[in-house]
């Protein structure tokens, strides 16, 4: 039995080896998204029940016909393989501790999802919307706005990496709709907090771990997402596990032609518990360098989250104070980074 600290409380974890429980896929969900692209109102209301199912019982689900051109995720992978490549002095002239918007490139051990851990083997690109400095939200300091930060090379980085982020936020808006079905909402009720979203983007190189593994120090510690839902392309072998309601954690393989959707702990939070941001690690033993691209999409900086009315009664009374959306998020990363604790002036 392990411990893991999140945002939104303590959880338990069934055991403490590395090893994963090989159980059927059907386990994690697998809902083809064509469904929310049909005019037809009911095709749509059948899929956004399929994500209540899922995001109930499960907390992940892979989705499929999701509108992303592999060409656009191929591209990114590539141009993403040879930033990695280049010296570790090139790659921290953009450390992201040089940007007060939590854009650019993090090293290896410099985060720790998990507070009981030593460190995540992985090093990462971070970047979101590109919003000049001179935007009103940005003077106003709210930190997760504001420009990114590029590499000079190499120099195919910058349009591929956009290009992936623009096809990813439209995937985003097509799930915001079918999450609100899901919640028995009006199916744009979510579209007018998402005209300025805190959509986060990050590209993860994990190198392999051979041999005997330390527990405290693997690709990415236990956690559950901040935000309200990720959207997860992986690439290479499996490595992803996620920990089903029984403690056992279970392999999420990448599927071809597919993402990994999960609920993150601010939706958790907007339902009042009724979808579960579920734990999951991340553990790469296939001898192998593996990437994954994550986008945690959630809504704008000022939108307040307190549990929905429609998740609400007798029974289940708000599990949660009001929250600024912006506000929770940086919060969540002031646990998570080397760079956010050494800073005097953090926003
Ligand atoms: O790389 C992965 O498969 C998952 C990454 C992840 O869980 C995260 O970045 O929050
Ligand atoms: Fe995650």
């Amino acid at each position: 039995m392990a411990v893991v600290q999140t945002g939104n409380g303590v959880r338990i974890t069934g055991d403490e080896g590395l090893d994963v429980q090989r159980t059927a896929f059907t386990e994690i969900p697998l809902i083809d998204l064509a469904g929310m692209m049909s005019p037809d109102e009911m095709d749509r209301r059948r899929t956004g029940a399929e994500v209540r199912k899922a995001c109930t019982e499960v907390g992940f689900f892979y989705v499929r016909h999701h509108g992303v051109s592999p060409a656009v995720l191929a591209r990114c992978y590539e141009e993403s393989k040879a930033f990695f490549a280049l010296p570790e002095a090139e790659k921290c002239r953009i450390h992201i501790r040089n940007s007060p918007n939590h854009r650019g490139y993090g090293p290896l051990l410099e985060e720790n999802t998990n507070p009981d851990s030593q460190g995540d083997l992985h090093e990462a690109f971070d970047l979101a919307g590109d919003i000049p400095a001179n935007d009103p939200d940005v003077l106003a300091g709210k930190a997760l706005y504001g420009p990114n930060l590029w590499p000079a090379q190499p120099e195919g980085f910058k349009p591929a990496v956009l290009a992936c982020y623009k096809s990813l936020v439209a995937l985003g808006h097509t799930l915001f709709r079918a999450f609100a079905l899901a919640l028995e909402l009006e199916e744009d009720y979510f579209l007018p907090l998402i005209h300025k979203p805190c959509a986060h983007m990050r590209i993860l190189r994990y190198p392999p771990q051979e041999g005997v593994v330390n527990e405290k120090q693997i690709g990415i510690g236990a956690h559950s997402d901040y935000e309200c839902f990720t959207i997860l392309n992986q690439n290479g072998d499996s490595a992803l596990q996620v920990l089903n309601a029984a403690g056992v954690w279970v392999e999420a393989p990448p599927i071809p032609d597919t993402f990994v959707i999960n609920v993150g702990d601010m939706m958790a939070r907007w339902t009042n518990d009724l979808f579960c941001s579920t734990l999951h690690r991340v553990i790469n033993r296939s001898g192998k360098e593996r990437y994954s691209i994550p986008l945690f999409f959630g809504p704008d900086y000022d939108t307040v989250i307190s549990p929905l009315s429609s998740c609400q009664d007798e029974a289940h009374p708000p599990l949660y104070p009001p929250v600024r959306a912006g506000e929770y998020i940086l919060s969540r990363f002031d646990e998570t980074y080397d760079y956010r604790q050494s800073q005097p002036e953090k926003v």
